[in-house]
């Protein structure tokens, strides 16, 4: 299978350098600058499951068009729209588009450029950023990337896809239920990246702390609040399950977001917190801690290009 991976930022560069290491045919989609690295340095990888020294194929948005089977999209939300012009010209009739960003909104995006037909389903658990000197830096050891058709069909593709993945030294697993899957991911996402990012903490200091514990609690309680009310398809009981998964991650554990606002980059708050935020809304649910946390990454982002 013919493999693009949009972007070698932290888990774009992690998830295909892991398939580039069990000898899968993976190509990089990378903007000029990052190119220059990676033919500089490689692509290296420093890992809790073992590091990786890589020489990866790249192309860039000027390179003669080819098509891949799958483009897996790995840029943040607000790189997207430019990403996908970008991408177009590598993606043919059959090629699956698999997108691995936080949140949900994204999904119409990609559907309106490629079509119902080709967007796939995608998330993964990973913490992942990029080093100073470019290098991807995995910090714990978990690193799951689960995809599936949006259906839940078992189709000849992801079959094909399956294939592909297995064998890869980094857990990768198809889902059945991939819609619900996302869902149940951003309820997690939208309150660790939240309750870290506004405490500036790890999560193990916060959820140690019985006030701490409570507000984890609240906060899980608005947001499944706000999926109810626009039918999301998430199951009972939910907000529990990501409690617990919450209270089981180590303690130095920290959200992408926190570490992009400690290297003073844009955050995803818009694409996470703010399209709950305007879902409450439209819808009346009131969420004082969604709120509040929403303002306090709003005056930061301000902030952030203010200083520009
Ligand atoms: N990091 C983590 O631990 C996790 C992140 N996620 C989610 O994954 C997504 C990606 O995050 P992350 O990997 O951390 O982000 P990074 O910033 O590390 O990586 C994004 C990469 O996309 C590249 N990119 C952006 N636009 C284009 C384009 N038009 N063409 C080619 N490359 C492009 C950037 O390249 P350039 O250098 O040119 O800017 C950058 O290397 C986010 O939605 C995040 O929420 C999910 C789980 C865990
Ligand atoms: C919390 C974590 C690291 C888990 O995968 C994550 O998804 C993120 O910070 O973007």
């Amino acid at each position: 299978m013919k493999i693009l991976i949009v972007g070698a930022g932290a888990i774009g560069g992690y998830f295909g350098g892991r398939l580039l290491e069990k000898g899968e045919d993976v190509t990089f989609l990378v903007r000029e600058k990052r190119r220059e690295k990676l033919e500089q340095t490689g692509l290296n990888i420093s890992s809790k499951n073992g590091d990786l020294q890589l020489t990866p194929k790249l192309i860039t948005k000027e390179d003669p068009n080819q098509v891949f089977d799958v483009v897996l999209i790995s840029t943040k939300s607000y790189q997207l729209e430019h990403a996908i012009k970008d991408v177009e010209p590598f993606v043919g009739p059959e090629t699956m588009v698999l997108p691995l960003l936080n949140g949900i909104a994204h999904m119409q995006t990609l559907i309106e450029a490629f079509g119902e037909e080709r967007v796939i389903g995608g998330l993964c658990f990973i913490e992942t950023t990029l080093g100073e000197d470019g290098t991807i830096v995995q910090t714990s050891p978990v690193n799951q990337l689960i995809y599936g058709e949006r259906t839940g069909e078992q189709t000849e593709r992801i079959q094909k896809l399956e294939k592909s993945f297995t064998g890869t030294k980094a857990d990768f697993v198809k889902s059945d239920n991939i819609n619900q899957e996302m869902w149940h991911k951003y309820l997690f996402i939208t309150t660790m990246s939240g309750i870290t990012s506004m405490m500036e903490m790890p999560i193990g200091p916060i959820k140690e702390l019985e006030s701490g514990q409570q507000t984890i609690k609240t906060f899980l309680v608005e947001l499944v609040a706000i999926m109810e009310k626009i039918d999301a398809p998430i199951q009972k009981g939910i907000a529990e399950v990501q409690l617990k998964r919450i209270n089981s991650m180590s303690a130095e554990m920290k959200s992408s977001m926190q570490r992009d606002i400690e290297k003073f980059q844009p955050t995803e708050f818009e694409h996470l917190q703010g399209y709950l935020l305007l879902r409450a809304k439209e819808k009346a649910v009131q969420t004082p801690i969604l709120e509040l946390i929403y303002t306090k990454l709003k005056l930061y982002e301000q902030n952030l290009y203010a200083d520009k």
